[in-house]
Formats: C-alpha cells, structure tokens, sequence
C-alpha cells in the first residue's frame, strides 16, 4: 500500500526546491546545442503525438530531482491502487474508475457482484445500439421521419467535456464521411441560452439528451423542463424526443419519460465523465459508435503509457512533474492551453473545470490544511487567435505563465490555398514554432518597451493530424497529468466540496430566505 504524505515532507522536495532557477532556457536553446535539444527533449505520447519540453526550465538535473520526487511520492503506485479499485476519492467515499471505461488496466473491479468494466461495456454498447437504430432509421419522430440534430442537456462536466469533442471532431468526422447528425448544447439556466437552441433546431426532428449523473442539478433540470415546454407546445410528445443519462440511483433513472436510459455510476467523476454515456451518447449520435470506440482506444493506449516507471517514457507523469517544478519551485501561479488548432476551441474550457476543480484545493485527503501552492489557474484560447488578445501579457507581463501549446502538422479538412508561398496550415505551424522561441529566448532592445525578456517556458505537444484516437491521447494525458499532481500535493482530486456554498445560498435566494447582504444583492438584482 502507498503511503500518502505531504508534499513538504519528503526528502526529494528539498532537494528540488534548491534547484530554483537552475535553467537559463534562453542559454539552454541557443546555438547547435539548442537544436539538439529541442531533438532530445521529446517522448512519445499515444495515436502517434509526442510531448516536447525543451523549452521548459529543466535539465538532467532537475529531471533526475524530479524522478526522485516521483519514486518518493510512489506515483506509479498510487495509480496502480485507483485502477485496481482501490477508494481513491475519500471525501466522497468513492473508487475512481474513469480508466476503466476505456481499458481494464489492472484487476477486475467488481462491486456487488457486478464486474464494473463489463457495466461501463454494456453501457456503451446501450449508447451504440441505440445511436445506430437512430441512424437507421429504426428509432423515430412520431410521424416515422428520422431524427436529425441531437442536443444535449447538461452542465460541468456534463457539458464542457462531450461539447469540446464534439466541436474537435466535427470536421474530422465530415472529412472522412462519419458524420451523422448534428449535435447542439444547451448547458446554462440563462434562458436565452435554451430559448436560441431551440430557435436554431428543427423541433420536430430533434432528439435531446438529459444527462446529469447526480439527476439533481438545477440548471439541467430547469433546461430539460424548458425543453419540455417547447416540445408540448410545439404538439410534440416530449417522451418521444429525450433520453436520459445519469446514474442507477439518480431520479432520472427512475422516469419513464424517455426513450431510454444510458447509466454511469458515482465512480466516475462529472470532468472525467466524457468517456463514458455522458460522451459517449452523442459521439455516438454525432459521428457514429466507431469514432467514439476510437477515441476509447486513443485514450487507453495514453493510460497505458501512464503506467510506466519511467518518468522519461511516461508524458503523462513527466508534464505533470515538470508542472509542481513550476508551481511549487519557480512559484508561477497559472498555466495557459494553447492549442493550435480552430477544433480544439473549447478544449482550454474543459481543462479548465477537470484540473481547477480537481485541484483546486488547500486541504489534503486526510481534511487537514497544506503549507504549499496547489493547482494553478488554467485558461486558454486557441492560437493565433490568443496571440492577438492576451499573448502581450504573457510575453512582456509581470507574472510569467507556462505555456502549453498543442499543434498538428495537418488540418483536418485538407482544404487550403498557397498565398505568398506558404499555405495557412504552414502559416499556423510556423506561428506556433515562432512563439515557443519567442517566449524562451525573447530579444533585447534598448527601448524598454520594445524589450522581450525571455524566460518564459513551454512545452508542445505535436501530432500529425487532430483525429478521434489523437483527441483521446490528448484528453487522457491531461486527466492522467492531473492524477499525478493531485497524487503530489497530497489532495483528493475527485470530489468538488467547493461548488456547494453557492448552490446553498441561490437556493435561499430562490426561497426569499435570505438577509444583510444577500437579502440586498438579491433586491438588487430583482429576485
Ligand atoms: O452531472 P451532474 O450531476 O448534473 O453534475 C454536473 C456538474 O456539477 C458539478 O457537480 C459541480 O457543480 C460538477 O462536478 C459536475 O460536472
């Protein structure tokens, strides 16, 4: 059994921490050496992506102090125990068991007589029967006419995950002829939010997904609500339109108003959800059960490289460590995603819920307070656009953010023009490439405010081509990233106490049970 401590108390930690500004990356990445570097500095990821950190603060040195760290804090064990289903989530009580969905990496999980991945199989297989007999016309509008757009109803991670792939694959999933249906999103409780959906889609022609795990959360059942309205309205049995997905135990499960029911269970978190009915479902409806099964399998290959002693053979526990280098030796305080890639637009959005409500925390997973820095903040936007908004920050701001970019040396549609001899894919990658240097080795100018620092650090992840098994490397990676820091700070990364206090005193507004300030702001906004 791994032993969980502090990260303040282990022996390896001091060490690292006497490496403070040990890299001069701007040195480390100049002349001939700087090539070999950016050559050297790069492991293999899965589907055919690679995690290159040659401009990132580290060197042998600080790498060998890193893979102490990781031997002292008994990563690899660490994960071991939650993929063989040990009680990983103890705030919650709970195993964690989101790899399982894709993969039985360990020994089989069963509780209560049930085999959990033969559960999350059968689930899926629900999700892909029924996706096909959609496509098939077998499942239908009342009037027998073929359902063509699905939407989903949810929130967190029932929302920002599913939304996220599906907005990465949809032009992936046109260029290779899988694309079936299209999928739209209906997440916040702002009712223009519903209201322009429903005004967008063909009511009629419409299939719409609930899916809540807990089957409580106020927005998706006052959306699912709104829905209804529209559709009775509109003449339209809403029982023949919607489907659920949620848990056996939620109150949804127990309705007879949908045309089915795909189940997960409470040992797979809301952000760690996507890969199972939550994604899986309209993936599925979207693009066809084969490109969700792909995106499985990309992400199964990842956690497989996760398991590896290895720290330079495992990207997943190496981006991780270099992460706690940044956070807890160099003290930078966020971390921005930039991936390269128009598909990926709402993949900083996902991260940022699965990694800030992971690790968002100032208690161990014992409840007693930490004396160090824990996750960072996280936000993105795709490139080029961020170099156009926010990049003069972080190349000439006062705090220096890590930078995480994510290129592909391919589009996804193949269709591009040569303008002035370079096309715009040419264009994208050689932007990307231009800022990683930029931000480590900057320039010197004798004007101040012309004046570019350097120092700042960054790592790429790079891969042919944004396709269904790359996306899932790509979601794995930063889920298993996440683990290995949570394994690190001493946290529970799995549950979310911090989302209550909020739902609790709305809900007081909502019941006009409220005084001092809250009683003044709810007047204040008219409630
Ligand atoms: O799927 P559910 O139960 O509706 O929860 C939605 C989201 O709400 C949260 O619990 C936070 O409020 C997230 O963790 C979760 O992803």
């Amino acid at each position: 059994m791994a032993t969980w401590k502090n990260l303040d108390t282990l022996d390896s930690f001091g060490k690292l921490k006497e490496l403070k500004n040990h890299v001069d990356i701007a040195a480390a990445l100049s002349g001939e050496e700087g090539g070999k570097r950016v050559a050297d500095y790069s492991t293999p990821m899965a589907a055919g992506l690679s995690y290159n950190y040659a401009a990132k603060e580290v060197d042998e040195t600080v790498l060998s102090a890193l893979a102490k760290l990781a031997d002292e804090a008994q990563l690899i064990d660490k994960f071991q125990e939650l993929y063989n289903g040990a009680v990983i989530n103890t705030g919650e009580n709970r195993m964690v068991l989101h790899h399982l969905a894709r993969k039985q990496l360990g020994n089989p999980v069963v509780v209560d007589g049930v085999d959990k991945r033969e559960f999350y199989v059968a689930q899926q297989k629900k999700a892909a029967d029924f996706a096909n007999k959609v496509h098939a016309g077998e499942i239908t509008n009342e009037a027998g006419e073929k359902f063509t757009t699905v939407v989903q109803i949810g929130i967190g991670g029932s929302d920002l995950g599913p939304r996220a792939l599906y907005i990465a694959l949809e032009n992936w999933a046109k260029a290779n002829n899988t694309f079936k249906m299209e999928a739209k999103f209906i997440s916040n409780v702002d009712p223009d939010d519903a209201a322009a959906v429903l005004t967008s889609v063909d009511l009629a022609h419409s299939l719409f997904i609930v899916v809540s795990k807990s089957g409580t959360t106020l927005e998706t059942l006052t959306n699912e609500a709104f829905v209804k309205d529209a559709l009775t309205k509109a003449g339209l049995n809403p029982s023949k339109h919607m489907l659920a997905v949620t848990s056996e135990t939620s109150p949804l499960a127990k309705s007879e108003d949908y045309l089915t029911a795909i189940f997960m269970d409470d040992y797979i978190g809301g952000r760690y959800s996507s890969v199972s009915g939550v994604g899986g479902a309209i993936l599925s409806l979207a693009f066809g059960p084969e490109v969700f099964a792909q995106l499985l399998e990309g992400a199964a290959a990842e956690d497989q490289l996760a398991t590896n002693r290895d720290l330079m053979k495992n990207p997943d526990m190496l981006d991780a460590l270099i992460g706690i280098y940044e956070r807890n030796v160099q003290g930078y305080p966020s971390t921005a995603v930039l991936p390269y890639s128009q598909a990926l637009s709402r993949f900083p959005a996902h991260l940022q819920q699965c990694d800030m409500e992971s690790n968002g925390k100032t208690v161990n997973r014992f409840g007693e307070p930490v004396n160090y820095v824990t996750g960072p903040v996280i936000f993105g936007e795709p490139g080029t656009n961020g170099q156009h908004s926010f990049y003069q920050l972080l190349h000439q701001g006062s705090d220096i953010v890590p930078l995480q970019f994510i290129g592909f040396k391919n589009s996804q549609l193949g269709v591009d023009v040569d303008i002035e001899n370079s096309t715009s894919q040419q264009k994208l990658c050689a932007n990307v490439a231009a800022q990683i240097v930029a931000f480590a080795c900057g320039k010197e100018d004798e004007n101040l405010n012309k004046n570019f620092k350097g120092k700042r650090p960054s790592s790429i992840i790079i891969g042919q081509q944004l396709t269904p098994a790359s996306l899932g490397a790509l979601l794995a990676h930063f889920e298993n990233k996440i683990m290995f820091q949570g394994f690190v700070w001493n946290l529970n990364s799995f549950d979310q106490e911090g989302v209550q206090l909020g739902k609790v005193l709305a809900k007081r507004v909502l019941a006009h049970n409220t005084d001092g300030a809250l009683k003044v702001f709810s007047d204040l906004l008219n409630i």
